[in-house]
C-alpha cells in the first residue's frame, strides 16, 4: 500500500462496516525466515487466501512504499488522460487485456455495466520478453520506475511462493520456478479507476466478483470498495460481503486459482469484487495498482502435492489452462446473460 502521506487527505474508512479479519503479516519477518510469522501466512493462505502484507521496516518494502506513493500519481495522470487518447490503447479482449479497458466494457452480476476502468502493462514488454506494448508517453517516460517496482515486488512474491512452497513440504523453488518474471506469461500491473458513487444509482458494484486467475496479487489501494467473500457464503447474499481496510504501509496479498491448481486445493484463492466505497468515501474516485502475476505460459498446471484430484488439468500448459478458464466464464456469463 502508499504510504501514510497518501492517506493524509481522505475522507476516512468508516468505522461502522463488517471488515474483513485479515491477518497483517510483517514482510521483515517472512524474509528472515520466522517460522511462526511463516505458519501465520500460510494459514492465512488456507483459511482466506487473502492477507495484509506489512511493508515497513524492511529496506525492500520501504523501497516499494516509495514506489507505489509514485507510481500511485502515473496511474491517475495515465486514467485521467482524454477519453480519445485513452482508447488508442484499447485492450483487445479477450485475445489480449493489455492497455486500457474503457468503463462500462463488461457487466456487473445484474446485467448492468460495469463502473471501472483498467489499463495493463504486461510484464512481457517491460522484461523485453516480448516486443515492447504500446504505451503513452507519460508511462515510456516512467518505464525505469515500472521496472524496479516490478523487480522489488516480484522479489517479495518469490518470499510468498517459497513460504508457501516450504510450508506444504515443497521444494523451496517450487512455485517460483513456474512462474519466472524473464518467461513469457499474462503477468501485468494494472492500474484501476472506479468510479465515485455519488447517486443512488451507482450504489453498486463496479467490478464484478471473481477469483484472480494466476498465482499471487498484490494489491495497493487507499480508499475502501474491495470486498471479499465470507467463505461458504454465496454472492447473492448481500450480508456475506466484508470490506478490506486500507492500511497505510501495507499491501493487500491474494492468491489466485493457479496456485489453488498447484497445491491440490491446499490453498485458497477467495472470491471478491470492487463496491462502491464505503460511508463518505463513495464521493471520490478510487484508485489502485496491482501486480496481478500468472504463469509461464508453458507452465504445467500439474498438482505438485499429490493431495486431492489431478484431474486433467493436470495435463495443460498454463496458457491453455487459462484459455480454458476463460473460455467457461464466457460461457457461464452468457448463460446467466453477464459479460465478464
Ligand atoms: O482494486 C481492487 O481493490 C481489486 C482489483 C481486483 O480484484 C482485480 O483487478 O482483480
Ligand atoms: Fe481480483
Amino acid at each position: 500500500m502508499a504510504s501514510e502521506r497518501l492517506f493524509e487527505h481522505i475522507v476516512s474508512f468508516p468505522d461502522d462496516v463488517p471488515t474483513a479479519p485479515l491477518h497483517t503479516i510483517p514482510l521483515a519477518g517472512l524474509r528472515s525466515g520466522d517460522q511462526d510469522i511463516a505458519k501465520t501466512a500460510f494459514a492465512a493462505c488456507q483459511e482466506l487466501g487473502f492477507f495484509l502484507l506489512d511493508l515497513r521496516g524492511d529496506s525492500l518494502g520501504d523501497m516499494v512504499i516509495e514506489e507505489i506513493d509514485k507510481l500511485f500519481d502515473v496511474g491517475k495522470d495515465l486514467l485521467n488522460l482524454p477519453q480519445d487518447v485513452k482508447e488508442k490503447y484499447l485492450n483487445d479482449a479477450p485475445k489480449s487485456f493489455l492497455g486500457f479497458k474503457p468503463r462500462g466494457q463488461a457487466k456487473i452480476e445484474t446485467s448492468e455495466p460495469d463502473r471501472f476502468e483498467w489499463f495493463n502493462v504486461g510484464q512481457d514488454g517491460l522484461m523485453g520478453n516480448t516486443e515492447p506494448q504500446s504505451l503513452p508517453p507519460l508511462v515510456q517516460d516512467q518505464l525505469s520506475l515500472f521496472r524496479s517496482f516490478l523487480g522489488h515486488s516480484q522479489s517479495i512474491v518469490g518470499t510468498i511462493n517459497s513460504t508457501l512452497a516450504t510450508q506444504l513440504g515443497l521444494p523451496a523453488n517450487a512455485f517460483a520456478s513456474l512462474q519466472k518474471p524473464t518467461e513469457p506469461s499474462g503477468t501485468v500491473v494494472r492500474f484501476i479507476k472506479a468510479f465515485a458513487s455519488p447517486a443512488t444509482e451507482d450504489l453498486r458494484t463496479s467490478m464484478i466478483h471473481h477469483t484472480d486467475f494466476g498465482t499471487i496479487t498484490l494489491l495497493a489501494n487507499i480508499l475502501g470498495g474491495l470486498q471479499i467473500l465470507g467463505p461458504d457464503r454465496s454472492p447473492g447474499d448481500k450480508d456475506a460481503w466484508l470490506w478490506v481496510r486500507p492500511q497505510p504501509g501495507c499491501l493487500i496479498v491474494n492468491l489466485g486459482d493457479a496456485m489453488v491448481q498447484w497445491a491440490g486445493g491446499l490453498l485458497r484463492s477467495n472470491v471478491h469484487r470492487i463496491s462502491f466505497a464505503p460511508g463518505e468515501q463513495r464521493f471520490s474516485d478510487r484508485y489502485s495498482l496491482a501486480l496481478l502475476v500468472r504463469p509461464e505460459r508453458e507452465a504445467s498446471m500439474k498438482n505438485l502435492t499429490g493431495h486431492g484430484e489431478d484431474g486433467e488439468d493436470g495435463d495443460l500448459t498454463a496458457w491453455e489452462w487459462e484459455v480454458k478458464k476463460a473460455m467457461a466464464l464466457t460461457h457461464r456469463a452468457a448463460a446467466e446473460g453477464v459479460k465478464p
